[in-house]
């Protein structure tokens, strides 16, 4: 068994022999492209309500860095938007590049984000977070881009710090008392479609709610987060970088937007 990456020998292009869904109608991330966006004036606001308790841990798999949240009930949701009744928080990571001028998975009309914050939410209506992987309705993706810039949101530090405690695959740190609503950009302004995970098994489980207005990190910040290793601490050090998705065929799906 040869795990998944994003090496030439198991990236994003062999993805397919192993989850052939790769190669499906509904694959994300997509080219978000403002002659394409249909405004959908019913498109409804989206409200996040988080309990800063429910964070446990932040850990480096050697893929991504991820925030674990405790999702055994309807503690930390998210509601509104185009979804039907709330989604529970699971847990957050980020995709990002090997240099400042890419990373994000999402592209808007050409544009490339240093990177790009995923915050994952399943539907508690199925009996637990596999079971919703395998429906349509299943998970909500808020993604947020990253965007280099002079003056980084303070909010970010918070995760940044913790990296050199899992600075290799494997490592794991409490991360308690975290409310990642502060990680917000001011506008609330979307873009929705159906997609899938952009990470094997690629399910197409996903309404990912893309958010226009990016957030500013530091290219400081950003050298941290490429800072992680994808190896185990006793294996050479890799640098964690380039883990995003390019961005998979459109098809016949509608991109919503929530602002003219
Ligand atoms: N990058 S993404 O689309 O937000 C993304 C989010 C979550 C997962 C995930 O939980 N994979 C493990 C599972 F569920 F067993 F399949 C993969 C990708
Ligand atoms: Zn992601």
């Amino acid at each position: 068994y040869y795990p998944w990456g994003y090496d030439s020998d198991n990236g994003p292009d062999q993805w397919h022999k192993n989850y052939p869904i790769a190669k499906g109608r509904h694959q994300s991330p997509i080219e978000i492209n403002n002659k394409e966006v249909h405004y959908d004036r019913s498109l409804l606001p989206w409200f996040a309500s988080y309990d800063p308790g429910a964070a446990k841990t932040i850990l480096n798999n050697g893929k991504t860095c991820r925030v674990v949240f405790d999702d055994s009930f309807d503690r930390s949701v998210l509601r509104g938007g185009p979804l039907q009744g709330v989604y529970r928080l699971r847990q957050l990571h980020f995709h990002w590049g090997s240099s400042d001028d890419h990373g994000s998975e999402h592209v808007v009309n050409g544009v490339r984000y240093a990177g790009e914050l995923h915050l994952l939410h399943w539907n508690p209506k199925y009996s637990n977070y596999l079971d919703a992987v395998r429906r349509t309705d299943g998970i909500a993706v808020l993604a947020i881009f990253l965007q280099v810039g002079k003056t980084p949101k303070p909010e970010m530090k918070r995760i940044l710090e913790e990296i050199n405690a899992i600075k290799t695959k494997g490592k794991e740190a409490p991360f308690p008392n975290f409310d990642p609503s502060i990680l917000f950009p001011k506008s609330h302004d979307y873009w929705t479609y159906h997609g899938s995970f952009t990470t094997p098994p690629c399910e197409e489980c996903i309404t990912w709610i893309v958010l226009r207005e990016p957030i500013i990190v530091s290219s400081d910040q950003m050298a941290k987060l490429r800072s992680l290793s994808k190896n185990a601490e006793n294996e050479p050090e890799l640098p964690l970088v380039d883990n995003w998705r390019p961005t998979q065929p459109r098809y016949f799906r509608m991109v919503s937007a929530s602002f003219l």
